[in-house]
């Protein structure tokens, strides 16, 4: 991954460890809001990812690319897929049960993408400090051990449910929250 100074964790970060009451390794994690455009069963256009956590720090997901997710003809637009690369990653820091957001979202796309591919995602992190998490993801096409067409480097930082509340109703998205409770 070709990756900047910003997305590399300094050297005093720590690892992430699975924290008490994360979803069991190979559970479904779900939606993390059901009009998510990545996540959400509820979103008439979305990416409708679906994960599940290996190991409670990490997370692989599998975006189907549809046409209506096309750039070129017959081929994935480069957004989408940063789109999906954006979400897998944050569904991983959602693992750690604090709300974090996209501060910075580095991406290389290794090979096209076709439509009817079904890329095969993985995302985890290399590093947190302060409010601040280093993680990384791959898009790999046809198998979890295919060639890699996505790779993503991200920086996203963590903030209070007041940055969620002042744009959305707050309530329904903790009421739609039940895997674990979000530490405010
Ligand atoms: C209940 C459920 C609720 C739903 C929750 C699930 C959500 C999941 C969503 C998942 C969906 C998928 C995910 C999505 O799509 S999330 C949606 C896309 N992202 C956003 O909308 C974020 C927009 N940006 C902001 O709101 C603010 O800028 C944030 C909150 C990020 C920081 O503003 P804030 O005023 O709080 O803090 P600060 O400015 O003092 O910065 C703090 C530190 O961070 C460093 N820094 C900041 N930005 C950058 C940068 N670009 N590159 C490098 N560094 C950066 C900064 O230098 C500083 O460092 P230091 O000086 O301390 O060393």
């Amino acid at each position: 991954m070709t990756r900047s100074a910003l997305t590399t964790p300094p050297p005093d970060a720590t690892r992430p460890r699975p924290l008490p009451g994360a979803p069991a390794p190979g559970a479904p994690l779900g939606p993390h809001y059901s009009r998510c455009f990545g996540c959400g069963d509820g979103h008439p256009n979305g990416l409708h990812l679906t994960a599940l956590t290996p190991d409670g720090i990490s997370v692989v997901a599998e975006f189907t690319v549809e046409e209506t997710h096309q750039g070129a003809p017959g081929l994935a637009h480069g957004g989408v897929l940063a789109a999906a690369m954006d979400e897998v990653i944050g569904m991983s820091v959602w693992l750690f049960q604090r709300p974090y957001v996209t501060g910075r979202l580095e991406t290389d796309y290794l090979a096209p993408v076709p439509v009817g591919t079904v890329l095969h995602m993985r995302a985890w992190c290399n590093g947190m400090s302060g409010r601040k998490a280093y993680l990384e993801a791959e898009g790999r096409i046809g198998s979890p051990d295919g060639p890699v067409a996505v790779r993503a480097a991200a920086l996203f930082i963590e903030v209070a449910m007041e940055h969620f509340a002042k744009h959305g109703d707050i309530q329904t998205i903790a009421d739609e929250h039940h895997e674990y409770e979000v530490n405010p």
